[in-house]
């Protein structure tokens, strides 16, 4: 089974994750998980710190001449932020000491993790809450993602994401993405076309015209002082038919993606397929037809998103998620302090104004392992040969 874990805060020296479970000969190198964790560093719409982080994971472990040997893999991240000259984190984040000057924070951000850590752990100072909750842990997660998407990547599996929606600005229908999107899917390069073909410093989207207009849109809103949040669209190609299960609630492949899109920040909500929109339609323009072509069994149209049963259909998996506003945000919102009691404007610290074409990058990350252990889990096998032996050719 694969797991992994992470650790640091977003103002401390470095972000530390472990990555485990993965097969023995796996060609893996830095160079692959950093392709990634650019990707998620770019996007109209980032915020000031996102332009001098330079993130790179450092394999300290687990790794032999370019393959995996089957023992854990330890990554290591610098926090730049904490690094800089000028840079004052060093005290605010001491691990020892007194606290002497160091500010306390006490007005809670609404949208935030910041009350509801406060009162959590009962602090009297929001920063280590701040520190933990944030989306810079996600750097580390896309690191760690990255080894279980490289695993994918042998067996000829491969994940893009695209932006479909920032506020008011989005594409019309289900039918209309499909025709763009699937037919991008359709190269060689399976769903990882998606965002090998778009510009990555922009919106990510299928539609230039939309993401010029998605631009304007974020360019307005936060001119007013506020944030935007948005709706993105994950593709997986090259997925073998029978993968999670019908049988246990808790190995259904949809309740487990669910898991890892609604364990990322800021994400309100997941749809698989037409998702919210079958529940609007009649069955004969839901269900999937059966066709039996080029000795295996196909779908003639894929409105249920690759997923029957919490099982694999062989169909590419369609999976949505719905990100929401960053709370963090120039034009204060009314908060009570938590020493005083007392109803007052929120505070503006440096963030980005809409994350939504970084968060398609998590999103198509935390996925990987899900598929990952299904596959694992199938097949078994403690190295790549192995694996490949037992895997299906399609
Ligand atoms: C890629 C990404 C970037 C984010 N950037 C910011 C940011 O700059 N400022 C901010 O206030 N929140 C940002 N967020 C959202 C917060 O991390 C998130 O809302 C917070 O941790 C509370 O958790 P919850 O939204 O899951 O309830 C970002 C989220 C993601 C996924
Ligand atoms: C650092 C990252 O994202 C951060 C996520 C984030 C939040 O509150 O989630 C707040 C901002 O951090 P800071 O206050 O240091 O500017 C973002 O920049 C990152 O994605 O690497």
């Amino acid at each position: 089974m694969f797991r992994y874990f992470t650790a640091g805060e977003s103002h401390g020296p470095e972000l530390t994750g472990i990555a485990e479970g993965i097969p023995a000969g796996l060609p893996l190198t830095e160079e692959f998980i950093e392709e990634h964790l650019v990707r998620r560093q770019q996007g109209y719409g980032r915020g000031g710190r996102m332009a001098f982080e330079k993130d790179r994971a450092e394999i300290r472990s687990g790794v032999r001449f370019g393959l995996t040997t089957g023992a854990p893999i330890s990554l290591s991240m610098i926090n730049r932020a904490y690094e800089k000259d000028d840079s004052n984190w060093p005290k605010v984040m001491a691990k020892d000491g007194e606290r002497g000057d160091v500010e306390r924070i006490t007005l809670p951000r609404p949208g935030h993790a910041d009350l509801v850590g406060v009162q959590k752990y009962g602090f009297d100072d929001i920063r280590p809450v701040i520190e933990r909750s944030s989306a810079r842990e996600t750097a580390m997660r896309v690191a760690c993602c990255s080894v279980a998407r490289r695993f994918l990547q042998e067996l000829g599996i491969r994940i893009g994401g695209h932006v479909i929606q920032i506020g008011s600005v989005g594409y019309g229908s289900w039918e209309e993405v499909r025709s763009a999107a699937d037919t991008i899917a359709e190269s060689s390069e399976g769903a990882e076309n998606v965002w090998r073909t778009a510009d990555k410093s922009d919106v990510r989207c299928l539609d230039g015209t939309l993401s010029e207009q998605m631009r304007e849109e974020i360019k307005k809103r936060r001119k007013e002082g506020t944030s935007l949040g948005g709706i993105y669209e994950i593709l997986v190609t090259g997925v073998p038919a029978g993968l999670g299960s019908y049988v246990h609630w808790d190995r259904k492949l949809d309740g487990l993606l669910a898991q890892a899109i609604m364990g990322t920040q800021a994400m309100k909500g997941i749809e698989i397929g037409l998702g919210f929109e079958s529940g609007r339609r009649q069955g004969h323009d839901v269900h999937d037809e059966i066709a039996y072509a080029d000795h295996h069994f196909t779908r003639k149209t894929n409105r249920l998103g690759g997923l029957e049963g919490g099982v694999t259909t062989g169909m590419p998996l369609i999976i949505r998620g719905v990100m929401k506003p960053i709370p963090t945000m120039i034009k204060p919102l009314k908060t009570a302090d938590i020493d005083t009691k007392e109803e007052l404007d929120t505070r503006y610290e440096r963030s980005d104004v809409c994350a939504l074409p970084r968060a398609v990058v998590v999103a198509e990350s935390v996925i990987a392992p899900v598929i990952a252990n299904a596959i694992l889990e199938k097949f078994g096998g403690d190295s790549m040969d192995e694996i490949k032996d037992r895997y299906p050719s399609r």
